[in-house]
């Protein structure tokens, strides 16, 4: 078995295939508290639905919608509820994995459920928060539609990406650190679950 990921459930680890690793040559990051997260990704019909982040954590970066889940709210409800504030849509969302992000300077780890969905209702709109923009999934369709813009995302994304596109649920922790204004992977690790983690 590979090595487990500190931070994550030991037991939805099991059975487990690493996909990805790296920086072996540092410590995981150490942490005391751990706040959750959402983030939900709508792909329809080969395009991939992302916001272009106009203020807040992460500006100038193109990601899925989501932010923290409020006390009271369980993480589904805070995944459709950042849905609906930051892109103006609903849908059905599932659960597609978990994610363990560390940021040095941050002194909590972020708990993100990651949530994707094959169809929505409503019209993506500009919000205070995001600007909504489809990309598509692989060259061969929709060649008037961009590509998914990696190099404006977080780094780890694609790492993880392929998993979300192909429907396999995954679990992936990720430490970066920040050197000026960038935020930069030192280690990670992602791996393939046959089931849910949470
Ligand atoms: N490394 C990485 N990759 C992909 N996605 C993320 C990260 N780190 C992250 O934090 N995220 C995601 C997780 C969340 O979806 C957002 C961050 O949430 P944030 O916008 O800070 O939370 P809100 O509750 O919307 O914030 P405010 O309303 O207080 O601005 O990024």
């Amino acid at each position: 078995m590979s090595e487990l990921i500190p931070g994550l459930d030991d037991l939805s680890q099991k059975g487990c295939i690493e996909v990805s690793s790296g920086g072996s040559e540092f410590e995981w990051m150490k942490f005391e508290q751990r706040k959750l997260y959402t983030n939900a990704f709508i792909v329809v019909d080969g395009k991939i639905l992302l916001g272009y982040k106009k203020r807040g954590f992460g500006v100038h970066k193109y990601n899925g919608f989501g932010g923290k889940v409020d006390a009271g709210e369980t993480s589904i409800q805070a995944a459709s509820r950042e849905l609906m504030e930051e892109a103006g849509i609903e849908s059905s969302l599932e659960h597609a994995g978990t994610f363990l992000f560390l940021i040095a300077g941050v002194e909590w780890a972020f708990h993100i459920d990651i949530y994707r969905a094959d169809s929505y209702t409503g019209t993506p709109i500009e919000t205070e928060e995001m600007h909504p923009h489809w990309f598509r999934i692989n060259d061969e369709d929709h060649l008037d539609t961009p590509p998914i813009p990696f190099d404006k995302m977080w780094e780890s994304d694609d790492l993880w990406f392929p998993l979300l596109l192909k429907k396999r649920n995954f679990i992936v922790r990720t430490d970066y650190i920040r050197e000026g204004e960038r935020d930069v992977l030192r280690k990670w690790c992602v791996k393939e679950t046959s089931f849910n983690a949470s």
